[in-house]
C-alpha cells in the first residue's frame, strides 16, 4: 500500500493508545502513518513519545485564548495544517466546538472507556465501578456536537471482578481498548466506513479474532 492515510491525534496525558496506533503505523500494510499529535496541556507523555520518533506536535491551552471559540478555530487550523485524513481522540479532555467538528465532517473519532451511552464524561471506570456493573468496557464513535452521542463504531467489553478499584478496571479495559482502536483505525483506512442514520458501519470488519462473527465487539480478553 502506497498511500497511507494521514492521522492527527488529540491527547491530554500518557498515550497509551497514541503509543498503539504508532506501534500499528510501523508496519506499512497497517495503511496509516501519525502525522500529528496535539494536546490540550503542558507535560503530556503522549507528546514526548511522538516528539522522539519525529511526528509534529503542538501544545493549545485553552487559557492561551481569550474565548473558548478561539482556541477551538486555533485548533482546527492547526489540524488543517496537517492534512488529516482522521482525528482520532483519544484520552482528549476537552469538548471540541463548531469550528473543529465542521472541518473535518465525520472524520473525528473518539474512544471512551465505558459501553456508550452509559457513563460519558471523563470518570468513566469510576461511574461504573460506582454502580456496580458486571461488565465494563470501551467504545469508539464518530464525534459529533454532543458529548459523547456520536454514531458508535465498535465496543469492546471486559468483565468487572470482585474487588475491582478504578485503577485495575481502567487499565483491564485499556488492554481492550488499545486493540479495539487499532484494529478500528486500520479497518477504517484500508476500507472505509458509512454511516446510515444512527448506525456506524465498517465496510470489512476489523481483524479481531475475538469479535462476534468478525464485527469488533465482545472481545472479552482473558485475564
Ligand atoms: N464535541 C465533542 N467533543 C469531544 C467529545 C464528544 O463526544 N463531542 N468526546 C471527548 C472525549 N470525552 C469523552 O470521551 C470527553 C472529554 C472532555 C469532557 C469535558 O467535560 N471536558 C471539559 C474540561 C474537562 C477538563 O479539562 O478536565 C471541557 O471540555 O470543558 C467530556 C467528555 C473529546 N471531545
Ligand atoms: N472521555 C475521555 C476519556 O476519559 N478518555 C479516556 O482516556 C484514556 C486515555 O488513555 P491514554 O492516554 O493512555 O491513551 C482512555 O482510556 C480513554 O478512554
Amino acid at each position: 500500500m502506497t498511500n497511507r492515510a494521514r492521522l492527527a491525534v488529540l491527547i491530554s496525558g500518557g498515550g497509551s493508545n497514541l503509543a498503539a496506533l504508532m506501534e500499528a503505523c510501523e508496519d506499512p500494510a497497517y495503511g496509516a502513518n501519525v502525522v500529528l499529535v496535539v494536546a490540550d496541556r503542558d507535560g503530556c507523555g503522549g507528546v514526548e513519545i511522538a516528539k522522539d520518533v519525529g511526528i509534529d506536535t503542538a501544545v493549545l491551552k485553552v487559557s492561551d485564548y481569550a474565548e473558548r471559540n478561539e482556541w477551538d478555530r486555533a485548533l482546527a487550523a492547526r489540524l488543517s495544517e496537517a492534512q488529516p485524513d482522521l482525528v482520532v481522540s483519544a484520552g482528549f479532555l476537552k469538548m471540541l466546538g463548531s469550528a473543529t467538528l465542521a472541518a473535518f465532517p465525520g472524520r473525528i473519532i473518539n474512544t471512551h472507556n465505558s459501553l456508550l451511552p452509559a457513563f460519558p464524561g471523563i470518570h468513566g471506570p469510576a461511574d461504573a465501578l460506582a454502580y456496580g456493573v458486571k461488565i465494563a468496557g470501551a467504545t469508539l464513535f464518530i464525534v459529533d456536537d454532543g458529548m459523547d452521542t456520536g454514531q458508535i463504531l465498535a465496543q469492546c467489553a471486559v468483565p468487572v471482578l470482585d474487588g475491582d478499584t478504578e485503577e485495575t478496571l481502567l487499565e483491564r479495559i485499556k488492554v481492550a481498548e488499545r486493540a479495539q482502536l487499532v484494529q478500528t483505525v486500520g479497518a477504517m483506512v484500508r476500507d472505509g466506513w458509512r454511516i446510515s442514520g444512527r448506525r456506524a458501519i465498517l465496510n470489512s470488519p476489523a481483524d479481531d479474532p475475538g469479535t462476534l462473527n468478525g464485527q469488533p465487539g465482545l472481545s472479552i480478553p482473558v485475564e
